[in-house]
């Protein structure tokens, strides 16, 4: 570790991994309602498991970016961070929020109240003192790494990961904007869910692997910068106003099916962009960097990022696609596989970067580490498999011959035990990289080092 201050970035990444932890074991418990509807239907319905599933992966993914930026700016800026106790004071008040929406909705406290009670918009239900709360941990944020970076020098990639930090901070404020208008509240509410994963956090995303492509390959900083700006630059033109793929059915003007198709087909460009650059940085770099486990996370991030998002979101994002399969299981696949290949994978990249440094821990368990990326993506790439042929046959039943939900949710019973089955596998692999992580690496001695220890006598 080369500055104090990036020791930060230890707490975030702990509270990141225990909502991580928590986050797959609800889905598990979502999957298993599935195909045991009853299951704890009274204690814990399935629509307060599925948000506890939902948002503590938004929850732990922001955590970790912001873990990751404490990390990664000093390094970049050659400055310690401007303020650590601003930086725990807001991972403070961010696991109090998160405390406060657990509480609020496994309880169902303060129901309809404006303020405490809870929030009805996907991704967005905190109570509105928890979203002030967000607000509040937002701003100290970016003062603090602001600060940080004005102090210090100006590279690229602090440079993007800045924008894209300000551009996701800044439009969480359209959280508090939730019009009467159900038309109005989607399309404001996609200026979050889209514009985070399809636009700001892409910035974030391709300034990360940027940084680790830098350390890992030891490939020259100019060539990386290339790289990251035609990353960024198709990310934004494509991603803005490939927002429309939610404009279709919502009951804004018709020309969003072509702007939204066209636009969104692009979004493939930025995403081939990452995957092509972490292999060239692979190929080119002259580096042997003992850290293989952080190099296989950073090329499985960039790869299962672009059959997730890419791919599977080319789809159906094609408006006449889109008609059919507008919220059926389709979605989830895609969800599944583009949250986990592209912001999943890329904190676990970073987690298994830095903590064998912040923990000055060599050796680590690295083979275990590699043993749960294959769990993990095996799992997660079964699933999505599963998901689309789960989702395939609903579009047809449902959609073209127009059978009841419920009827067609019954045909599909075989896909979701295999969506549970697959389950599992992730939430051993989850297990199994936390243990790698935290776990020290028993040293053994090989009789063949005894052997050269005596000869060397
Ligand atoms: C890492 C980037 C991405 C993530 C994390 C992501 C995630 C998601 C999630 C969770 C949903 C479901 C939202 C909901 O209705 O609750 C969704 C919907 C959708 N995504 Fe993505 N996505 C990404 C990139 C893309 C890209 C690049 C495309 C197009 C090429 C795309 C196309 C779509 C479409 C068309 C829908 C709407 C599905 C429907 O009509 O039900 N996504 N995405
Ligand atoms: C790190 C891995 C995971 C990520 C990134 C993830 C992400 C997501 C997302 C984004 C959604 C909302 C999907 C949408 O709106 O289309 C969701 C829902 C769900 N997830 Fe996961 N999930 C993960 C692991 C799991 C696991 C291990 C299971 C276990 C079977 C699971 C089961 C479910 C279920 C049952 C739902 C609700 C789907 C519905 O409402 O129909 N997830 N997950
Ligand atoms: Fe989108």
């Amino acid at each position: 570790m080369k500055y104090q201050t990036q020791k930060i970035a230890m707490a975030y990444f702990m509270v990141a991994m225990a909502l991580f932890a928590i986050q797959v074991l609800g889905g598990l418990l979502a999957g298993w309602i599935y195909v045991m509807p009853n299951t704890l239907s009274e204690l814990l319905p399935f629509n307060t498991v599925r948000m506890l599933h939902t948002n503590s992966l938004i929850v732990w993914l922001l955590l970790g970016f912001m873990g990751a930026t404490y990390f990664i700016l000093p390094e970049e800026t050659e400055q310690e961070i401007h303020s650590p106790t601003a930086a725990y004071a807001q991972l403070g008040i961010l696991v109090l929020g998160t405390l406060g929406v657990v509480v609020t909705y496994v309880f169902n406290l303060f129901e309809g109240h404006w303020l405490l009670g809870k929030e009805g918009r996907e991704f967005i239900e905190q109570p509105v003192w928890v979203k002030l709360g967000i607000v509040v941990a937002g701003l100290l944020f970016l003062y603090n790494v602001t600060m940080t970076g004005l102090k210090g020098k100006k590279t690229a990639i602090s440079n993007v990961l800045l924008l894209g930090l300000w551009g996701l901070v800044l439009l969480f404020l359209f959280a508090f904007y939730n019009p009467e208008n159900l038309a109005l509240d989607k399309q404001y509410w996609w200026y979050i869910v889209h514009l985070w994963v399809e636009g700001t956090w892409e910035l974030v995303m391709a300034s990360i692997l940027a940084f680790l492509m830098l350390k890992l390959t030891g490939v020259d900083r100019e060539i990386v910068e290339k790289w990251l700006y035609i990353i960024v630059a198709t990310a934004l033109f494509s991603g803005i106003l490939g927002t429309g793929h939610h404009y279709y059915w919502i009951g804004t003007p018709g020309y969003w099916q072509w702007i939204g198709s066209i636009f969104s087909s692009l979004e493939i460009i930025p995403f081939f962009a990452m995957m092509a650059f972490a292999f060239v940085m692979v190929w080119k770099g002259r580096r042997d960097h003992p850290n293989k486990a952080a190099l296989l996370w950073a090329l499985g991030c960039a790869t299962l990022a672009f059959f997730g998002a890419g791919v599977w979101g080319f789809l159906h994002t094609l408006h006449g696609v889109n008609y059919y399969t507008h919220g059926t299981q389709i979605t989830a696949a895609h969800g599944h596989l583009a949250f986990f290949g592209a912001y999943v994978s890329l904190n676990l990249a970073i987690f298994t970067y830095a903590f064998p440094i912040l923990f000055n821990r060599d050796p680590y368990n690295q083979v275990l580490n590699m043993a749960s990326f294959w769990m993990m993506a095996g799992g997660m790439t079964f699933m999505t498999f599963v998901l689309t042929f789960a989702g395939t046959v609903q579009t047809h039943l449902q959609r073209v011959q127009g059978d009841y939900f419920m009827n067609v949710q019954d045909q599909l019973a075989i896909f979701y035990w295999m969506r549970f089955g697959s389950g599992v596998v992730v939430v051993l692999g989850a297990l199994v990289f936390i243990y790698s992580i935290l776990v020290p690496r028993k040293e053994i001695i090989t009789p063949s080092d005894e052997d050269s220890a005596v000869a060397a006598e």
